[in-house]
């Protein structure tokens, strides 16, 4: 088989089904991943038993094979729960009747370690994993307490106990890899949707209003010369009210979409509230400005949000304020405040630039 059907046999394996929410899917995956790997690893180990003929351990590791298996099956019919128990159970099963097979002194007691941390670190929910430790816990100890006592059941075992120790400890490090590779893609994953959600706004994915905010505290603290432009789409309560939240959103999506598409490659947009955005545009003049907002009053005029068979034009009241026209950010943030309710109080669609210009649409455009 090349490496290419390969690849295409484990994706199809472990990727997750369509009908899984996007922030699932990736926690589905890595699970899907470990049943395939335990599989291979059961499959791997069945070889060195092979090698070592130890036929109940070859039958005991393929029964393993079968029920990750299973395990995999009924975790694509999103049975998440049942999936994860046949997997431990199996596995339980396997490393106490090892031991008792074997000898306690041939390295099987650490699995009872890995099938710990794998379960704690799987997505089973917190009361299901109290009960699993507990259960995992007791075999455990039981098993390590009566070793002293047993005889192994495999008594000409002792003569390949060392290979058995070092087939063991070399699975133990691969198994172990694996588990702290799993955590590190946990980790990464988690990072990354905190960050995300820290500075994007989830409806309209423009900067949150704290991010677009920390743009703006930067470009103030290095004295750069800037300019906020704070919008407000007018009389959005109606659209709200008229034709339902839902479709509310979905403008605010498109007004998002417009103005960012109005801007040059280091203007900032950020959402600040409901229906109002900031843009924070860095070493720019009054003109620029300008011409970015003309830009966003013609845009929004040639493409109206479009809802099925519904046209939704939608204006925008704008203030503007300059970095250099105040001595604090706080300032600088209230002057474009003023300036946007004058806009609005003007009768709205119109920009107001300083505390004697208001642009009209007519002007604008
Ligand atoms: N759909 C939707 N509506 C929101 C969201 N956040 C705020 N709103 C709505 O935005 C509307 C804002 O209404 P107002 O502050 O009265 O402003 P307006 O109707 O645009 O009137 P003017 O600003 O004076 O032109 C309210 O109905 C809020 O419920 C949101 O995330 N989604």
């Amino acid at each position: 088989m090349t490496s290419r059907a390969l690849q295409r046999l484990w994706e199809w394996l472990c990727s997750a089904p369509g009908a899984l929410p996007l922030e699932q899917r990736r926690s589905y995956e890595v699970i899907a991943q470990t049943f395939v790997l335990a599989s291979l690893g059961h499959l791997l180990f069945a070889c060195v038993l092979i090698g070592l003929q130890i036929p109940l351990l070859i039958v005991l590791n393929l029964a393993c094979v079968a029920t990750n298996t299973a395990a995999l099956m009924f975790h694509r019919r999103l049975q998440l729960n049942r999936a994860m128990s046949v997997k431990l159970t199996a596995t339980l099963l396997l490393i106490t009747l090892s031991v008792w097979w074997i000898g306690p002194d041939a390295g099987f007691e650490y699995y009872f370690f890995l099938l710990l941390c794998e379960m704690l670190i799987s997505d089973m929910a917190a009361r299901y994993k109290i009960a699993v430790s507990a259960v995992i816990g007791s075999v455990a100890l039981a098993t390590l307490l009566m070793a002293p006592h047993f005889t192994p059941w495999m008594l000409e075992a002792a003569a390949f106990r060392k290979d058995i120790r070092l087939t063991n400890l070399v699975m133990v490090f691969l198994i172990l890899g694996l588990i702290l590779w799993r955590l590190h893609a946990i980790t990464e994953r988690c990072e990354h949707h905190f960050r995300r959600d820290a500075t994007y706004d989830y409806l309209t994915k423009v900067l949150n209003r704290r991010a677009i905010f920390h743009e703006a505290e930067m470009l103030w603290q290095q004295e750069r010369d800037f300019t906020l432009l704070l919008l407000d789409a007018d009389h959005f309560k109606q659209v709200n009210d008229t034709h339902g939240h839902t479709a509310g959103d979905e403008v605010l999506r498109h007004l998002a979409y417009i103005v960012r598409g109005a801007l040059r490659e280091d203007d900032r947009l950020g959402r600040v509230g409901g229906e109002e955005f900031l843009i924070v545009f860095p070493d720019s003049t009054r003109e620029e400005v300008l011409s970015v907002a003309s830009r966003i009053r013609r845009c929004l005029a040639d493409q109206p949000c479009q809802l099925e068979t519904l046209t939704l034009p939608v204006t925008f009241s704008m203030g503007m304020a300059a970095a250099k026209e105040v001595t604090s950010l706080q300032a600088l943030i209230d002057m474009a405040d003023r300036r946007l309710y004058r806009a609005k109080s003007a009768g709205r669609d119109q920009l107001v630039m300083s505390d004697l210009e208001i642009i009209g649409p007519a002007a604008v455009l």
